[in-house]
């Protein structure tokens, strides 16, 4: 891989360089075993260490196909997903595998006996398969997560709605966290230029589906003046949600779980910030089995106490069943809860008269499609948004960086080194980045 990293460093070579390199048979990866999935039986979620289910190896170079690129990658970042691939929770995603390469000769390539992850990645096109003209080897990119194969009507409309609809590096094989990275063409954008590697890799995901949760009329369609209630302002869905509340005018109310985090959320001026722990609020009993309305009221209480009296009329809900309860209680009439996820668990709860009886609504939101991603990618090359990025490792860490998300032991997004020797490399917009400096470092080494 050397030479193509120093052709990548060069700054001199051309795309008909980078097209006569030659690739090589093997490279590096992260991944999961399939013999490994039963490994954690009997443990907890939590007790789940991905330290233990990560390898970092080589594997085989796939063969490229028609609309694919192959993607030399300087730098990748951990996503949730790649926790829950590694904990085999809730499903092994090795069932995804083997149900896309039943689909044809091409999507067999994807159902091996390992699955390398990852779902972001910024770095230099190395090779185009048949059919791609929009990109060339050389080219500085991104890539977003979203693999479709739209040969029905069903998401003609909105790619996210194709019968076909993965997320690469989770439901598809050969992720970001990688040396070399197969993706299809259309997932491509350009690499924001006044970030580095590991910045310009960090957004991706969580930007992207952020910004369709909140801001897209398939999501929250959220509007200027509106009281936001971000559940993890400052983690990686959060800190996307907060700088898009802030950005469009609206009001957001975050909640976090200590000071670091709260300072945070204050630093990107969120001025309504709920520390949950300290405020001890417990809307479950011990068991886990009922949930207590007077704590939803208390938080309600709380949150009025910080608007003036107002409610919520958008909740950006993740964390599932241990707060969904909270989160339509303290919804306006009329108000929105729009979630992604279920952290906590996805048998969720919640008292069904104050959603009817107060005209709520719960919209459900999954990533981005095509034209939500690349708009979310433009406003962080615009300055606009920015990254999140707190700590970053090398690829031989995956395991360690994994696991300090799946204990919420990280703040914003955590980079991963891939091919990239060092942090620091790939800025060409050097005037454009002091403009923004202070911004892109918020969440640096807190
Ligand atoms: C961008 C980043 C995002 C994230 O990080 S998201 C967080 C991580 N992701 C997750 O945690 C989600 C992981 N995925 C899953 O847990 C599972 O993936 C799903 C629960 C989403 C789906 O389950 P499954 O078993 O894969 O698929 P089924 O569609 O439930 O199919 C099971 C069987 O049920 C049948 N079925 C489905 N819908 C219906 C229906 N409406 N009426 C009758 N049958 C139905 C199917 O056909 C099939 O059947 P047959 O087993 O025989 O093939
Ligand atoms: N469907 C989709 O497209 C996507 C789904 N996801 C999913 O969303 C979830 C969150 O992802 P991401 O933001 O990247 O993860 P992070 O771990 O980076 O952030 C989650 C935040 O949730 C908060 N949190 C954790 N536990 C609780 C709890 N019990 N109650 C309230 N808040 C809690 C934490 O903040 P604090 O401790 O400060 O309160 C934490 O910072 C994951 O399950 C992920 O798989 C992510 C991206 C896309």
């Amino acid at each position: 891989m050397q030479h193509i990293l120093d052709a990548i460093q060069s700054g001199s070579a051309t795309s008909e360089d980078f097209a006569s390199l030659e690739l090589p048979e093997s490279y590096r990866a992260a991944f999961v075993k399939k013999e490994d999935v039963d490994m954690f039986e009997g443990l907890s979620a939590k007790e789940k260490d991905p330290r233990k289910s990560l390898h970092v190896d080589e594997v085989p170079l796939p063969d490229l196909g028609p609309g694919e690129a192959f993607v030399a990658v300087m730098a990748s970042a951990i996503n949730y997903n790649t926790v829950w691939t590694s904990i085999f929770e809730p499903v092994s995603t090795f069932g995804f595998l083997e149900r896309y390469g039943r689909s044809s000769e091409l999507t067999k390539r994807h159902d091996l006996p390992y699955h390398v992850v990852g779902s972001d990645l910024s770095g230099v096109v190395l090779k185009t398969g048949p059919g791609v003209t929009r990109w060339k080897p050389g080219d500085r990119v991104v890539a977003h997560c979203l693999s479709v194969e739209l040969e029905g009507p069903d998401g003609h409309n909105d790619t996210m709605l194709d019968t076909e609809q993965r997320i690469w590096g989770f439901e598809t094989n050969f992720g970001g966290l990688a040396d070399v990275a197969m993706v299809k063409a259309n997932q491509l954008m350009p690499k924001p230029e006044h970030l580095t590697w590991e910045e310009a890799a960090s957004p991706g995901l969580v930007n992207c589906t952020a910004y369709r949760q909140l801001v897209s009329t398939n999501g929250g369609n959220m509007k200027q003046g509106d009281n936001v209630l971000i559940w993890g302002a400052s983690g990686g869905l959060g800190g996307f949600a907060t700088q898009y509340a802030l950005n469009g005018g609206a009001t957001p109310v975050c909640v976090v779980s200590n000071e670091e985090k709260a300072q945070i959320a204050r630093s990107m001026g969120a001025e309504l910030i709920i520390n949950r722990s300290e405020e001890g609020y417990k809307f479950w009993n011990d068991e886990g089995t009922e949930q207590d309305p007077r704590e939803w009221k208390r938080f309600g209480a709380r949150i009025r106490e910080l608007t003036g009296g107002e409610d919520i009329d958008i909740v950006f809900e993740h964390p599932g069943r241990e707060t969904f309860g909270a989160s339509v209680f303290v919804t306006r009439k009329g108000g929105t809860i729009t979630t992604c996820a279920s952290t906590t668990g996805y048998l969720h709860e919640y008292d069904n008269r104050y959603l009817w009886m107060n005209l709520k609504r719960i919209i459900s939101s999954h990533f981005a499609n095509y034209r939500e991603s690349w708009e979310a990618n433009r406003l962080i090359a615009k300055g606009k948004i920015h990254p999140t990025l707190s700590r970053t490792y090398t690829l031989d860490e995956v395991g360690q960086a994994s696991l300090d998300v799946h204990q919420n032991a990280h703040q914003g997004k955590v980079g991963v080194l891939c091919l990239a020797p060092e942090e620091g490399l790939g800025v060409l917009d050097h005037e454009m980045r002091a403009q923004h400096e202070t911004a892109i470092n918020r969440f640096r080494g807190v």
